[in-house]
């Protein structure tokens, strides 16, 4: 008799870990491999909107080596940190560069800021992007070996995205290539995050939220405290050695007409060390106009459930909740603001 190696209550408790090895490998494939990593990962994305991954191509050192290197740049007194800044902010985006929170935020981490877009290949990760606002990317001068870790961090998170996606769009029923197509002038955001130590208990670092993006992609180091909203009670994301914790955003549960959920998801502050995590994000071009998918609406014979809008706008909202952030949390600007 086989005997479950966990009780089934705890694994009710952990999001899905998928193990994308049969993305790679032909045997795997050709013996279904791909086909069950598919309808893996559409029921976690209806059912948790998160879970994680291993085998995603990237090697693990990599990630880890670019968080110790950020840890030590977090570390830099806070007038060294300030001097790495980037191109002229624009309402739609964070500015590039390091950045921390305006004194009455509800998110206490510190974060060096990316953008790398598609317009050229390889991809880009300086300027010219596709809104025609020069964001130049900034790195700390006395680290160069940061600016090649994340250069480098950035072209294969770019590729486990494009796996990532394709996998999805076929778990919705779609071809491959239909979210590629869809979001063909994507751009791709690398935010890299530290995180304060705790002075009080239950202290959030990161207030409760969704995420803007089509995708995220989130790599954490080991200190933990990233917790993910499901059936109203908060469960831990446990770091797990070279995974990467994959979530659905906002564009995606609007395109899936809220097929797939955009998780409510947060940051607890550890006691007893600061916490170093990275997330990349796929996000529509500003001038992009969503609607939920007619695949999901009138050829289902459902209603819309949301109104169209173009990202840019609501980016600007988004944007708006950090740089002036609300007094109450009602006031925040979420996706809920285009519901039908
Ligand atoms: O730090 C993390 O692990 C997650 C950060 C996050 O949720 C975000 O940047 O949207
Ligand atoms: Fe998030």
């Amino acid at each position: 008799m086989e005997i479950p190696n966990k009780p089934e209550r705890e694994e009710a408790e952990a999001i899905p870990l998928i193990d994308l090895s049969p993305c790679f490998d032909h045997v795997g494939e050709h013996r279904g491999g791909k086909e069950k990593v598919i309808k893996a990962i559409g029921r976690a994305c209806e059912e948790w909107g998160f879970f994680q991954v291993v085998n995603h191509g990237i090697p693990v050192e990599l990630i880890e080596e670019t968080l110790e290197t950020c840890r030590v740049f977090f570390e830099y007194p806070a007038e060294e940190k300030m001097k790495v800044r980037g191109g002229v902010s624009v309402p739609q985006q964070m500015p590039t560069g390091y950045n921390v929170y305006p004194p009455g935020s509800w998110d206490l981490y510190e974060n060096l800021y990316y953008r790398a877009g598609r317009r050229s290949s390889p991809r880009q990760t300086t300027s010219d992007f596709s809104d025609g606002n020069a964001q130049c990317n900034a790195f700390p001068e006395d680290l160069p070996q940061l600016r090649f870790m994340i250069e480098r961090l950035i072209e294969y998170l770019g590729k486990t995205t494009d796996l990532i996606e394709s996998l999805i769009s076929q778990s919705l029923g779609l071809g491959g290539d239909f979210i590629k197509e869809l979001n063909r002038d994507k751009i791709e955001p690398l935010k890299v995050l530290c995180y304060p130590k705790a002075i009080t208990e239950e202290e959030i670092g990161a207030w409760q939220h969704q995420d803007s993006s089509c995708i995220t992609l989130v790599g954490q180091d080991d200190t933990g405290g990233y917790q993910v909203l499901k059936d109203a009670k908060w469960v831990d994301i446990q770091p797990t050695k070279g995974a990467l914790v994959i979530n659905v955003g906002d564009i995606l549960q609007v395109w899936s007409n809220n097929r797939f959920k955009s998780a409510t998801h947060r940051v607890l502050n550890n006691r007893e060390r600061r916490r170093c995590s990275f997330a990349f994000a796929t996000v529509p071009n500003p001038k992009k106009l969503v609607s939920p998918l007619p695949q999901f609406t009138s050829e289902m014979n459902r209603p819309a459930a949301y109104q169209s809008f173009f990202y840019g706008d609501y980016m600007v909202k988004r944007v708006r909740n950090k740089t002036h952030p609300p007094a109450k949390a009602e006031d925040f600007a979420d996706i809920t603001i285009y519901a039908l």
